[in-house]
């Protein structure tokens, strides 16, 4: 009897879904991503809102849905700013810190303003009202949608909590940051069921990211 070497089998890629969110932190991405080794490029401009590129499918969406994707198994895994996973609540596994979209969420007034705080706008309510129950202050949360600062520069509210990255912003309409109240990252995250049930694609790919962001602190524990 003569025997025959086995040859392994092909290995077919498991189907995988990815949230990423539109505007700053898509591009980086899904160069990231494709660098570690995903069937990835960037999308021609157009009105689609998802791709299926080899076996992966990307989603583009608003920055705060992608950690509802996430969470509810729509989307495998995904890329977001730690600022928008903290304010979602949501206990998403979150093993890498990817390193980029690095800024910082900060409690902002007008340079010398020393009235009482009455009202805070933010785009972040909760993570505002948290801070300020942290500090047993109890100020009004005001949710606000873009260029928060102005609520300040108006009189539409006394401070504000905002993101700052290089400062320009607050330089620029007279603004000061008295306290960092969180520091920011695009972060991965990924579903805990998706994470067993296609472990052999999702294992290798946050191995490899963690290899390229150099991310080799332990896993980060669920936000609060
Ligand atoms: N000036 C900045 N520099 C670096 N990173 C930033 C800056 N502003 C925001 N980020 C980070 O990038 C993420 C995405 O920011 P982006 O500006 O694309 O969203 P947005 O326009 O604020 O969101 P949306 O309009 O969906 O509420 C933020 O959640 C934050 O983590
Ligand atoms: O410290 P800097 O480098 O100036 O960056 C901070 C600014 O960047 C973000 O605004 P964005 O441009 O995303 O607009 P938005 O206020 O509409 O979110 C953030 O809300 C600050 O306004």
């Amino acid at each position: 009897m003569t025997l025959t070497p086995l040859t392994p089998a092909p290995v077919t890629p498991i189907p995988i879904t990815l949230a990423l969110p539109k505007g700053r932190i898509f591009e980086e991405g899904v160069a990231l991503l494709a660098r570690a080794g995903l069937p990835l490029a960037l999308p021609e401009k157009s009105r689609a809102l998802q791709w299926r590129m080899g076996h992966v499918t990307l989603l583009e969406l608003r920055n705060q849905d992608v950690p509802v994707y996430v969470d509810l198994g729509i989307a495998d895994a995904g890329i977001v700013g730690k600022d928008v996973l903290a304010e979602s609540g949501r206990a998403i596994y979150e093993p890498l810190d990817l390193g980029f979209s690095r800024c910082r969420l900060s409690l902002i007034r007008e340079i010398g303003a020393t009235g009482p705080v009455h009202r805070v706008a933010s785009k972040y309510p909760r993570l505002t009202a948290q801070y300020l129950q942290e500090r047993g202050l109890s100020a009004e949360v005001l949710k606000l949608s873009g260029n928060i600062e102005l609520a300040c520069l108006t009189g539409l509210a006394d401070a504000v909590v905002d993101l700052v990255q290089t400062g320009s912003t607050l330089k620029a309409n007279n603004l000061e940051e008295l306290e960092i109240i969180l520091q920011s990252s695009a972060r991965l995250v990924v579903n805990r069921t998706s994470l067993k049930l296609k472990r052999g694609e999702l294992r290798p790919l946050i191995g490899r990211l963690r290899e390229l962001t150099g991310d080799a602190a332990s896993e980060h524990r669920p936000v609060r």
